[in-house]
């Protein structure tokens, strides 16, 4: 309707009011960058944190990763336009407290070792590994640092735009709005069938990282893996477990050593504290717990909550079937411990 139009045309100006795609000469420095091995960025491990590298490491482990899978030479990527893909993506995150771009690199990060080291890539095709990790990069594109409930409290175009899944929606709108700009398709190689099966597994990736369509489908795999299911082949049974998959990843900080969990948990509640201090700001409401810092001292056992809701029975549940990633479960019980620690001590 003409409401939903002019929303889409509002979102759409914002974007256009800063050119959203990377520079000719940064593509051209990155194309030149000779490129670390694997081993050097710490890629194939869960214990992968991105604290120590500069911006442009970023950006330089990313295209370690799609070498490592094989996806330059297999889906032909021409690689200046990886390049330029890759750091249009970077641009196109905010410099928010926690969903930022450093947050996207290490959720890929987390696939990639979750493919491989995991050894869940024998159950993908290449193209599924493609999608997969194209959907870890682009799954919190254009973050405010606000949530679904908020961009329907305050009505914003976004909420109008998506009733549901608000900010996934509007993240994998992104996602599509760079690939659509000149010089960014690094799908441009592939054939019509195989476009369509890519943007379908992004759009299902990215779509499945709003953590209530986590809840609404977590039982239907549990049924799956109850059933001793095995080769997780066909369309619905990938879908379910690419989905577990990417929560698996985009919660994983919580399974990172206790140094790197407690300050990416800060990060997280920043973010969090600044979202309701503008509801009790500009909305004069009361934000709940987890993002009002006169209850900080209430951390500690939120994240026990968070551990134990989400976290633990999604990682019990993908390592009864992918035994490799078990340093996910051991790392996040380890993390229970610490902050139980902590709650007990208030
Ligand atoms: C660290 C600051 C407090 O952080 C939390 C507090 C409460 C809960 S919760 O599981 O109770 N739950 C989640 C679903 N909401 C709808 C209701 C509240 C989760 C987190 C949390 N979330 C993330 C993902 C962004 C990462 C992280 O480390 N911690
Ligand atoms: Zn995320």
């Amino acid at each position: 309707n003409a409401c939903k139009l002019m929303a889409k045309q509002k979102v759409a100006l914002e974007c256009l009011s800063y050119h959203a795609t990377a520079s000719q000469d940064q593509t051209e420095k990155l194309t030149q960058d000779a490129i670390a091995e694997a081993e050097s960025y710490n890629l194939y491990s869960f214990t992968f944190t991105d604290f120590e590298l500069v911006d442009d490491d970023t950006c330089r482990a990313v295209l370690r990763m799609f070498m490592q899978c094989n996806l330059v030479s297999q889906f032909q990527i021409p690689y200046d336009v990886l390049c330029r893909w890759v750091l249009s993506v970077r641009k196109n995150y905010r410099p928010v407290k926690y969903h930022n771009w450093r947050h996207a690199l290490n959720v890929a990060q987390t696939m990639f070792a979750m493919l491989k080291t995991g050894k869940m890539e024998r159950f993908m095709t290449d193209l599924e590994i493609l999608g997969l990790l194209v959907a870890c990069l682009c799954h919190d594109l254009d973050h405010r640092g606000t949530n679904n409930a908020f961009q329907t409290k305050t009505e914003s175009p976004l909420a109008i735009l998506y009733t549901t899944s608000t900010m996934e929606h509007h993240h994998f709108d992104q996602c599509v709005m760079i690939l659509n700009s000149e010089g960014n398709n690094i799908f441009q190689a592939l054939s019509p069938e195989d476009y369509r099966s890519v943007m379908k597994t992004v759009e299902s990736a990215i779509l499945s990282t709003d953590l209530a369509m986590y809840f609404k489908k977590r039982n239907a795999f549990l049924e799956l893996v109850e059933n001793g299911e095995f080769d997780w082949q066909g369309e619905e049974k990938k879908d379910l477990l690419c989905g577990m998959m990417m929560t698996a990843c985009d919660v994983s900080a919580i399974a990172k050593p206790w140094e790197v969990q407690h300050k990416v948990a800060k990060l997280v509640a920043d973010e969090f504290f600044d979202q309701g201090d503008l509801e009790k700001l500009q909305l004069n409401t009361q934000p709940v717990a987890m993002m009002d810092r006169e209850r900080k001292d209430e951390l500690p056992k939120m994240q026990v909550g968070f551990i134990d809701v989400i976290c633990l029975p999604l990682y019990r549940v993908l390592c009864d079937t992918f035994p490799w990633i078990t340093p996910l479960y051991e790392g996040t019980l380890e993390n229970r411990r610490n902050w139980q620690d902590l709650a007990e001590k208030v």
